[in-house]
């Protein structure tokens, strides 16, 4: 009897090797029924903006009061489980459950020593919180990864071709997707193209028509403490005035197990610029996250032997409605778009590239419900000039 034939294989482009395309080339090539193994074109280098500076904080349930993104967050988090058990993530990339504490800094250290709250871990000085911690998250609930590293070992672990170029153009024929146009390399053929270009996907006109991508600019530090093995799995959510009447700062700390710290804050909207390589830190805002840092510890203060191993900034990808857009774009068969996870890229990022790799191959995403992400829930809002 004769078997039907077997159906094409597609030809998949992923645009973007930030953390949300390489899990989209991660699960497209390990899809059970139709493994696909796609092409990758990086501007830069994979990891090289926010993906690669964020701090890599996963939380179960941080997303509950968004039904849609609690759904996203919970089905993502059991994804790093499974993603850190098939690529060994604790040695490839420092995957790790966590403690979370929210800690209040005083604007002023108090004149008279403080005595140790008992939840404090001991490497944080104890007069960094005169109220007691307060527990945000435990090992069950809270994980972290190193996110560079994270990005380039699924992505490494996916097969997939990568090139470096920068996309220029979807190329679209009557409708359907039918490739990429690569600067100096010319037309990437394909029969569906993923668009992960993070805040750079608002970019592209065929995604502008539709909604808006911005840029929220925020800076982080990465600092070696004096002694590294002193510090515990503690990552600390800050709430700090520098002084009285100023702007509340919300920094955060996360402690690694390459036994570096990092510390991220002090954000901004600012327009992105067209070279990811170009972004770097402005003074004043790295200058106040080494003082936050020193105020937390003194292990981390350069000035009593921490060793600085990063001063640096990038951009966190945001929507007009707070929503991550995950889905087909309307009116072009065969492009997709996965951007604006703004602060929750990491965590979210394997739900994203799983729920994707279904829809593109099996017609319909079954790991998470992607109708409320649907690039469609703008055409209301903005009116379009046709593809
Ligand atoms: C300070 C900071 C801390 C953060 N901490 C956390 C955290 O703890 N946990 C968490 O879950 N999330 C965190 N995030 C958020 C997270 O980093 C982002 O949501 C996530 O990295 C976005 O990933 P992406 O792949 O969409 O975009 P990006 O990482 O920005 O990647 C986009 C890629 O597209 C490439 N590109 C751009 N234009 C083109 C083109 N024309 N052609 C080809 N390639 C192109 C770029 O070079 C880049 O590599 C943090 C973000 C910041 C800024």
């Amino acid at each position: 009897m004769a078997s039907s034939p077997a159906p094409p294989s597609r030809r998949v482009v992923v645009c973007g090797g930030g953390v949300v395309g390489a899990c989209t080339a991660y699960f497209l090539s390990t899809h059970a029924a139709s493994p696909t193994v796609p092409t990758l074109v990086e501007k830069s280098a994979p990891a090289c903006a926010a993906s690669g500076k964020a701090g890599g904080f996963l939380a179960l349930d941080w997303s509950d009061s968004t039904p849609a993104l609690s759904a996203l967050a919970r089905a993502s988090f059991s994804l790093h489980g499974r993603l850190a058990a098939a690529l060994d993530g604790a040695n490839a990339y420092g995957f790790r459950p966590v403690n979370t504490l929210s800690i209040c800094l005083p604007s002023q250290p108090p004149a008279e020593p403080a005595s140790p709250h008992p939840l404090l871990p001991s490497w944080v000085d104890p007069s960094a919180s005169t109220a007691p911690p307060r527990v945000l998250g435990t090992p069950d609930t809270t994980a972290q990864v190193h996110p560079g590293l994270f990005t380039k070992a699924v992505l490494a672990a996916s097969g997939a071709e990568v090139v470096i170029g920068e996309v220029e153009r979807v190329v679209v024929r009557e409708g359907r997707v039918v490739g990429v146009e690569v600067k100096g390399r010319g037309v990437v053929e394909a029969d569906a193209v993923v668009l992960a270009l993070g805040p750079w996907s608002g970019r592209f006109e065929l995604v502008k028509e539709v909604f808006d991508v911005s840029g929220l600019k925020a800076h982080s530090i990465v600092l070696r403490p004096r002694n590294p093995d002193k510090i515990t799995p503690h990552c600390l959510f800050l709430s700090y005035q520098p002084e009285p009447g100023a702007k509340m700062l919300d920094p955060e700390v996360y402690p690694r197990p390459t036994g570096e710290v990092y510390i991220c804050g002090m954000s901004k909207d600012e327009d992105v610029p067209d070279d990811p390589a170009t972004i770097v830190g402005e003074p004043d805002s790295i200058a106040m996250l080494h003082k936050i840092a020193g105020r937390v510890s003194s292990q981390l203060k350069t000035e009593e032997g921490a060793e600085l191993v990063a001063e640096q900034a990038c951009y966190l990808p945001c929507t007009n409605d707070g929503l991550p857009v995950i889905g087909e774009m309307p009116g072009v068969k065969g492009c997709y778009v996965a951007t604006g996870h703004s602060c929750w890229g990491i965590l979210n990022a394997p739900a994203t590239g799983a729920a994707l790799a279904e829809l593109i191959l099996d017609g319909q995403a079954k790991i998470v419900d992607l109708a409320p992400f649907s690039p469609a829930r703008f055409l209301k809002k903005k009116s379009r000039r046709g593809v």
